[in-house]
């Protein structure tokens, strides 16, 4: 079973480093919360995990393979996914046509489209059309039916309800039990803690606590205190 290594990760961004010798691991079926306060660092961390954003210093690895120096689209082939913030539908297609996009076959959107009962409904629809809350659907469904081994998932809550974006939350727990190792960022805090089995804490640019998320969300002090910086 191969997991999902980052290892001393340095990234520099403008005038410095925004993460510095970050390490975690992304395990098959686990959900791995990733929070912190605003311009800690989670959405550059996930860019470099990704490709996006070049690793200054440390690696990132899936199971024996070395992706520090590999394109975004060599990870993409390792298994690794990454649904950016802000990331749109395609508006002039239809809901089906950007599932196929990404999926292989018929049978993988067929199974994407039974975790949303909504898309299936609207699977001829221009995703134009579709609530925020439904697009947001399409962009995760999009991201399911490549069936990524390893899924990045950066602020999916921007824009939406919190009752909108609950909804969400279970499919994701679902995409995780079926195998997938997710590493998920996200401003309501609480929410991502409470389908995440582990959580990460950074706060400018540093991990300042790692362990399992039901013990974090049982604590707000250690919450509090890796929020503000200070590892305990
Ligand atoms: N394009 C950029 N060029 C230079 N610096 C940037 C750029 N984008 C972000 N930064 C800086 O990098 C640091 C980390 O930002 P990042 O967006 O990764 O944090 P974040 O934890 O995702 O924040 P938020 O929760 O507000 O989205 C911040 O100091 C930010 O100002």
């Amino acid at each position: 079973m191969n997991t999902l290594r980052v290892n001393g990760v340095t990234v520099a961004r403008g005038a410095g480093p925004v993460i510095r010798d970050v390490s975690l691991e992304l395990v098959p079926g686990r959900i791995t919360a990733l929070v912190g306060p605003n311009g800690a660092g989670k959405t550059s961390l996930l860019e470099a995990i990704s490709g996006v954003l070049p690793i200054a210093s440390g690696s990132v690895h899936i199971g024996p393979h070395d992706l520090t120096r590999q394109s975004r689209v060599g990870r993409f082939r390792r298994g690794l996914a990454h649904i950016e913030q802000g990331r749109a539908v395609f508006g002039g297609l239809t809901v089906l046509e950007n599932l196929r996009l990404t999926a292989r076959t018929g049978e993988q959107v067929d199974q994407v489209l039974a975790l949303f009962p909504e898309l299936a409904k609207r699977a001829d629809s221009p995703a134009a059309l579709l609530s925020g809350g439904e697009q947001q659907m399409v962009v995760l469904a999009r991201a399911f039916a490549a069936n990524p081994a390893f899924l990045l998932i950066d602020e999916m809550s921007l824009g939406l309800a919190p009752v909108v974006f609950t909804r969400l939350l279970p499919v994701v727990s679902r995409f995780a039990a079926e195998g997938a190792a997710i590493l998920l960022v996200e401003q309501f805090t609480h929410l991502a803690l409470d389908i995440a089995q582990d959580a990460v804490v950074v706060s400018s640019g540093r991990v300042t606590h790692q362990g399992p998320a039901p013990d974090l969300l049982a604590s707000p002090a250690t919450l509090h205190t890796a929020y503000l910086g200070e590892s305990r």
